[in-house]
């Protein structure tokens, strides 16, 4: 490959996004149509609390290891976003994450013991926690460019879920309010560090792998919740196991 002009990069990175983000897994067309059930979508919150509750071990990892106290100053407004400062009970991301599982009448003590998540979703949590403890740091900003896209899937989300599911209220979706703006900050930053760093062919490489990689982990937490609770339905050993089936 070439060496990409900046403008070219983020071009090459946008087009990853466009083929392989999960707003185009069938499982997300599901829950923002209004066909999921409601025990789908207590599987979906309850297996994506692991994501929400492994985002700032990650970001915390990246903190850890990186030299360069500008980046560690940006980066740490992420850990506040879902850690919260200790404001209030339902300060940062987390704690509204399970504002979301309360509303779909999960109960709170089972969600955040990790008990009933699927397999398929810890690999995946796990793989992008090791990916960003092991690559580059270059690597470990890129792998975040999902963010860069996620403004539009909420915005889709919250639309379609409010306007299908008799159970879904504004209050229970509350997390997402603060998502687009956080995402897009974030975003902005690291999609302007990579294109300012990543300097060599080999570099630019490394950082399009990096988000197709995390594009993969997003992908296979959705293909791990289809394959269990709508086709063929087939629940792992221990997984959730929603009311009635
Ligand atoms: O709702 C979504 O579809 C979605 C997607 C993503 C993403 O694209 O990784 C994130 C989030 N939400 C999110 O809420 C969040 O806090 C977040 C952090 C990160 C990250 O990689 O650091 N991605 C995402």
């Amino acid at each position: 490959m070439k060496l990409l002009s900046p403008e070219e990069l983020e071009a090459r990175l946008r087009q990853i996004g466009a083929e392989r983000y999960h707003r185009n897994h069938p499982f997300h067309h599901r829950l923002h149509g209004g066909e999921c059930s409601k025990a789908e979508v207590q599987a979906w919150a309850l297996n994506r609390y692991y994501y929400q509750s492994m985002i700032p071990i990650k970001d915390a990892s990246l903190i850890a290891r990186c030299d360069d106290p500008d980046v560690r100053r940006e980066w740490r407004s992420r850990l506040s976003d879902h850690d919260g400062d200790g404001m209030g009970p339902d300060d940062g991301g987390i704690a509204r994450w399970l504002k979301l599982t309360d509303g779909l009448g999960l109960d709170r003590d089972y969600v955040a013991s990790l008990r009933g998540l699927l397999p398929g979703t810890r690999f995946a949590v796990d793989a992008y926690v090791h990916f960003v403890r092991e690559k580059t740091l270059l690597e470990a900003i890129a792998s975040s460019l999902t963010e860069l896209f996620s403004p539009v899937i909420i915005s889709e989300r919250v639309a379609g879920m409010l306007a299908n599911y008799d159970f879904v209220t504004k209050e229970t979706l509350s997390y997402f309010d603060k998502r687009p703006p956080q995402a897009k900050k974030d975003s902005d930053f690291a999609l302007d560090y990579v294109k300012r760093n990543a300097k060599t062919p080999g570099d630019q490489q490394a950082v399009l792998a990096a988000l197709e990689f995390k594009c993969g982990v997003l992908w296979s937490m959705l293909d791990a919740l289809a394959y269990a609770y709508v086709s063929p339905g087939h629940i792992p050993p221990g997984a959730f196991v929603p009311e009635g089936k």
